[in-house]
């Protein structure tokens, strides 16, 4: 086809005989070109919807309801026009509409959808400002700010690189009534027991991070009840095992106890 040649549908000829004339159209937009003027619209009929009393036609603009329906973007349908841009728009997706129920006791009892589940902490406060160096933050836990160089790695290098913390040169046997003399006060040194086997506390006391108060409770006692109730978790063997001062026996081997060490016994 020449490139000049007008955007219309070819026509067809005739092998033999005179012409036949083919009608033509074309796909141009301009209304004066339409099959349809405004004038012929103004004669048709009003559209089948929306309905003459529906709200849709009431609210729709008064210049649309007097151009219905509307040239360009009518769509020919037998005798009727129907226009494209006021055709309803499909029906929107049902969505879940929160408290669509009154309610019931079924429904209180039911885990709501939005919101915060419950039992899961405390509802947060998106408008609070977030926490800074000078907010309180509360300590359940009952941590102590320990002094520098008294971290629980500080108290694990200490431990690696010292042979013995525990200020006994050999192991003793240790009797109840001599483990309440190592109570820590008037500068005594703080013993306690845990299963069966006697610790000094004293050089673990600063690097405690419970505080030196708690730790002292257990002073001069068996601290495995406090220790346990506390932090059953923590590993007191292994934190400890330097400060290992001997094992406990019974009031019956006082003697042996003040004046012997395990060692000298084997
Ligand atoms: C005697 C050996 C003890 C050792 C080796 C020890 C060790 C520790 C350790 C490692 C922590 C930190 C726990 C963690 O971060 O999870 C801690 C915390 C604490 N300890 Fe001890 N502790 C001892 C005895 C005691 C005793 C006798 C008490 C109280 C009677 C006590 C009370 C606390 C408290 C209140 C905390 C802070 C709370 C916590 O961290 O859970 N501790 N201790």
């Amino acid at each position: 086809m020449p490139p000049s040649s007008p955007a219309s549908t070819p026509k067809a000829k005739a092998a033999n005989g005179p012409p036949i004339s083919v009608p033509t159209f074309t796909l141009e937009e301009d209304d004066s070109k339409s099959s349809h003027s405004e004038d012929d619209i103004d004669e048709l009929p009003p559209p089948s919807f929306p309905a003459m009393n529906s709200a849709q036609r009431a609210s729709a603009p008064s210049t649309l309801q007097q151009r219905l329906p509307l040239g360009p973007a009518a769509l020919a349908n037998g005798n009727k026009l129907i226009d494209t841009k006021l055709m309803p728009p499909p029906p929107p997706p049902r969505l879940p509409q929160p408290n669509r129920h009154p309610p019931t006791i079924s429904n209180s009892l039911r885990v709501p959808s939005t919101g915060p589940l419950p039992n899961r902490g405390p509802p947060t406060n998106s408008l609070a400002p977030p926490p800074s160096a000078a907010t309180q933050i509360p300590n359940p836990r009952k941590r102590v700010l320990l002094s520098p160089g008294h971290s629980p790695l500080d108290w694990a290098n200490l431990q690696r690189t010292s042979a013995n913390l525990s200020g006994v040169n050999s192991l003793q046997r240790v009797t109840p009534s001599l483990l309440k003399q190592y109570n820590g006060r008037k500068g005594r040194p703080v013993w306690a027991s845990y299963q069966g086997k006697v610790y000094n506390l004293t050089p673990y006391v600063p690097y405690h991070p419970g505080g030196e108060g708690e730790i002292r409770r257990a002073a001069g006692k068996d601290g495995e009840k406090l220790f346990m109730e506390v932090h059953p978790w923590v590993n007191w063997e292994n934190m400890l095992g330097e400060c290992l001062v001997g094992i406990m026996v019974g009031e019956i081997d006082t003697r042996e106890a003040t004046h012997s060490s395990l060692e000298d016994m084997d």
